[in-house]
């Protein structure tokens, strides 16, 4: 048995010539390999380290790339990534100009399809496995989706579809029992009852026409190839069960299965988390939303809060922790989520909705058929507004603005620090009369000493933070934070606008007519945004200033740090002033 058998494989095709025993080598060299990398460059790390054997077994057993084989939400896919011709640029995963944290197509062709968002893969396979039967090719179309995702409402339409057609498509449930969080839901009380035998009779899936095995062990390769190698056999659709731990390898990350979901930097020796310096720092946006959320549901009984499968992420979960029958992880089902919240706004219930900015896109309509025609109070934190940073493309919060604006009857409102959030909040449920969404990014703010007395907000209200003489510049939002550093030493004038709807438009018309020189900064993507909003108000008024919007250009960005982002796309506090400079 060679000593090392990871530096002897580039591609799937050098694993079929492996012997079975060497497998299980194979296995133990690339759990390391991700351990090694994620400890020091971070990333998703508990997904991975689960699927290790089923990644060997799926690339042993079925043709790849010819086969083809789509992960669902694609955060553990870096097996599969290292043992597809990304083993030496493994360790540039999620850096700047390095590989994508999540599979792509433009980076391999082994990645069948992009991903990042969940719930895809079975919709996308399906699709695939028809095209090949019109197309006439004999291929395999495999989609490897986990348990949390599984219970998502488009898992399930795909699921529906493809038990009334004779695809030729294996789903290969990864049950692990958990999400980012604990999984929730009917779907995951009937799955632990398959496991414990209880309820082969009536099996979910047989009932939707799919073949059902399992559920096995997805830590023996030996199972899991004998089991794939039959599966090759059986046409139409079909769906393996497979059990596994997430962090499987990593003591730590086995005992502790949310906190090395993505756990930062650690030794990659001992697990251990690396430890942060003790420094005073201004906290997240995320606690902010929590600890004020429970702050005013202790006032305030109708105060309810939801998320979709991201209370730790959210930090929706101190409320679930204090009031657990007033706060809902309702799992990965962000459409259900919008409109559970409207059936509690038309009971006079005060719902705080938190939902990604990113994934909220997947609730578009239910935001304006549920939502806002009725004009139902429900309140949207849209959480990870902006660039999020090493996530990339799929996850930048960067069309909330634009998607929302043109809905009537919604408040669009983002903080600039930390008590600008918390008093949104105070003002959000003292009875408003339509539906508001408050967008905020992910991370720490400007503020240390944020908890301070609340105090309520106007609605559509902007602020003037600095007087100058030479011209304006209209921020929203955070980015609020590079304006000022940018203009520090320049004699402009700088406004927060607050409200991306309604605009303050006594503020702009003082502003118009009083400068001739008007920029707008925003975090998020120009088009549509709220650049374009103060374009629509000069031209309906008139007004023929020369106005330059800033932001994210019309394109997706992709990973890297947030400064790094920004740097590159002029929204650092550097280029805005060298922008801005040169006018003023
Ligand atoms: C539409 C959408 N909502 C939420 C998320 C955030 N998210 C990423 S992974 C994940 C949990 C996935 O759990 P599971 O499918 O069981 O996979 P595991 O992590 O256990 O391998 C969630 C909620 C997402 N990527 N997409
Ligand atoms: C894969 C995925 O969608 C999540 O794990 C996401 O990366 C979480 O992002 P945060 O780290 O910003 O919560
Ligand atoms: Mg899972």
């Amino acid at each position: 048995m060679p000593e090392n058998i990871l530096q002897h494989i580039q591609l799937p095709k050098d694993i079929r010539l492996l012997k079975h025993r060497d497998l299980t080598q194979l296995a133990q060299e690339l759990r390391q390999i991700i351990i090694d990398v994620v400890a020091t460059k971070e990333g998703h790390l508990g997904a991975s380290l689960g699927v290790i054997e089923l990644t060997i077994a799926l690339h042993y057993v079925f043709n790849t790339p010819e086969d083809l084989l789509l992960w669902d939400v694609g955060h553990q896919a870096y097996g599969h990534k290292i043992l597809t011709g990304r083993k030496d640029i493994f360790h540039t995963n999620r850096q700047l100009k390095g590989i994508s944290g999540f599979p792509k197509r433009e980076e391999s062709e082994y990645d069948a399809f992009g991903v990042g968002h969940s719930s895809t893969s079975i919709s996308a396979t399906l699709g695939m496995a028809i095209a090949s039967k019109l197309k006439g090719e004999i291929k395999h179309h495999i989609a490897v989706i986990g348990d949390a995702s599984i219970a998502s409402g488009m898992a399930f339409e795909g699921l529906n579809h493809a038990g009334v057609t004779d695809a030729n498509l294996l789903v290969i449930l990864n049950d692990n029992a958990i999400g980012i969080d604990p999984s929730v839901g009917a779907l995951k009380q009937y799955l632990t009852n398959v496991k414990k035998g209880t309820q082969k009779q009536d099996n979910i899936f047989e009932a939707l026409n799919f073949d059902y095995s399992g559920p096995i062990d997805g830590h023996d390769i030996n199972i899991l190839i004998s089991e794939l190698e039959r599966l090759k056999t059986v046409k139409g659709p079909k769906l393996l069960h497979v059990i596994t731990t997430k962090g499987k390898g990593l003591k730590q990350a086995e005992n502790d299965q949310v906190k090395y979901h993505a756990p930062g930097k650690f030794d990659a020796k001992t697990g251990d988390l690396a430890i942060k310096p003790n420094k005073i720092e201004p906290p997240k946006y995320q606690d902010v939303f929590g600890y004020t959320i429970v702050e005013l549901a202790k006032e305030n009984k109708n105060i309810v809060g939801i998320t979709p499968a991201m209370p730790t992420g959210s930090s929706l979960k101190y409320m679930m922790d204090e009031m657990p029958n007033r706060a809902f992880d309702v799992g990965i089902a962000e459409q259900h989520a919008v409109t559970m919240a409207a059936g509690m706004a038309t009971q006079g219930l005060i719902p705080f909705c938190n939902i990604y900015s990113t994934f909220l896109q997947r609730a578009y309509d239910q935001i304006i058929h549920d939502v806002a025609i009725q004009k139902l109070p429900v309140i949207f934190c849209l959480d990870r507004a902006g660039l999020v940073g090493e996530d990339g493309a799929t996850h930048h919060g960067v069309f909330d603005l634009s998607y929302l604006r043109c809905i009537p009857n919604l408040i669009i409102f983002a903080p600039r620090n930390e008590v600008e959030l918390r008093n949104i909040m105070y003002t959000a449920q003292l009875g408003l009369k339509q539906p508001l969404a408050i967008r905020y990014p992910r991370g720490r703010g400007v503020t240390i000493d944020w908890k301070q007395p609340f105090s309520k907000i106007d609605i559509g209200k902007g602020v003037t933070l600095k007087k100058g003489q030479n011209l304006a510049v209209l921020s929203i939002g955070t980015i609020a934070k590079n304006v000022a550093a940018a203009i520090k030493n320049l004699d402009v004038s700088h406004y927060d606008m607050r409200f991306a709807k309604p605009l303050d438009e006594g503020l702009l018309h003082n502003i118009f007519k009083t400068y001739y020189t008007v920029f707008t900064v925003e975090d998020h993507t120009i088009k549509g945004g709220f650049g374009s909003a103060v374009l629509e108000f000069a031209s309906e008024n008139g007004y023929k200033n020369r106005i330059k919007t800033l932001g994210i250009p019309d394109d997706f960005v992709e990973h890297g740090s947030v400064d790094e982002l920004q740097a590159l796309i002029g929204l650092d506090a550097e280029s805005l002033y060298s922008f801005i400079k040169q006018f003023s």
